[in-house]
């Protein structure tokens, strides 16, 4: 089975807060996510170093990918497995320097298969397009559409994330269009049973 398919956990702090983090993510892998995302805005440094060493911990007791947003550096200080990078974040070449040919390094394309496909050609492990539907997280991103997905299917050949307002409802046509990666943050983490919630949405693959 490919390391990139599935469910992918993005963490919201301000969903899950002080330690309940930990428990929501643990419920989160328990129920199928197979890669999960320390996505954390506004804690300080130290802090974010101390929650991305005990993510890691918990990832690696559900055999689960750990990827950090944005930050090579903390991916580098907390073994994580890699890094997801925006447009606007350290260049690509630059976090391969920093982290080495094994690690998995994602690059969001927005609704743009050129910079997928840029994204092919300076090496990353896979490319994020969205936001496919209303975002409570990030309802300011762009919007990408379900046929710019199924396009992305034959031109771009890395494993394809999908992002933006994913819900139980709406996956099964992302994954039809193509999608190998749901990527998912209020419909897992503001649900009621978080556990519930991730199962259902990895059971889709
Ligand atoms: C899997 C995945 N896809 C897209 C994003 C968005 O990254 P970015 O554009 O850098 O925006 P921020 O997350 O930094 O607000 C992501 N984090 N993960
Ligand atoms: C972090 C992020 N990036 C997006 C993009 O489109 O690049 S959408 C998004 C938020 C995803 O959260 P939710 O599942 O709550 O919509
Ligand atoms: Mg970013």
């Amino acid at each position: 089975m490919t390391r990139l398919r599935g469910l992918y956990a993005i963490t919201a702090p301000e969903l899950t807060p002080g330690k309940e983090l930990l428990t929501a993510c643990a419920q989160a892998l328990a129920g199928g996510a197979r890669l999960l995302q320390y996505r954390d805005k506004q804690a300080s440094p130290a802090l974010r170093l101390a929650r991305a060493r005990q993510l890691r911990e918990l990832t690696h007791a559900h055999n689960a990918l750990f990827l950090i947003n944005d930050d090579p550096a903390l991916a580098l200080a907390c073994q994580a497995d890699g890094v997801h990078l925006g447009q606007g974040d350290t260049p690509l070449s630059e976090a391969r320097e920093m982290l080495g040919a094994e690690a998995i390094i994602g690059i969001t394309c927005h609704a743009s298969l050129a910079l997928a496909e840029q994204a092919m050609a300076e090496g990353a492990d896979y490319v994020a397009f969205g936001r496919f539907f209303h975002s409570y997280t990030k309802p300011g991103a762009p919007a990408a559409t379900v046929e710019l997905l199924q396009q992305a299917r034959s031109a771009i050949a890395l494993p394809r994330v999908a992002i933006g307002g994913v819900n139980a409802d709406n996956a099964p046509a992302l994954i039809n269009a193509g999608a190998d990666m749901l990527a998912v943050v209020h419909a897992l983490f503001g649900a009621q049973d978080i556990h519930a919630a991730a199962r259902q949405l990895a059971e889709l693959f």
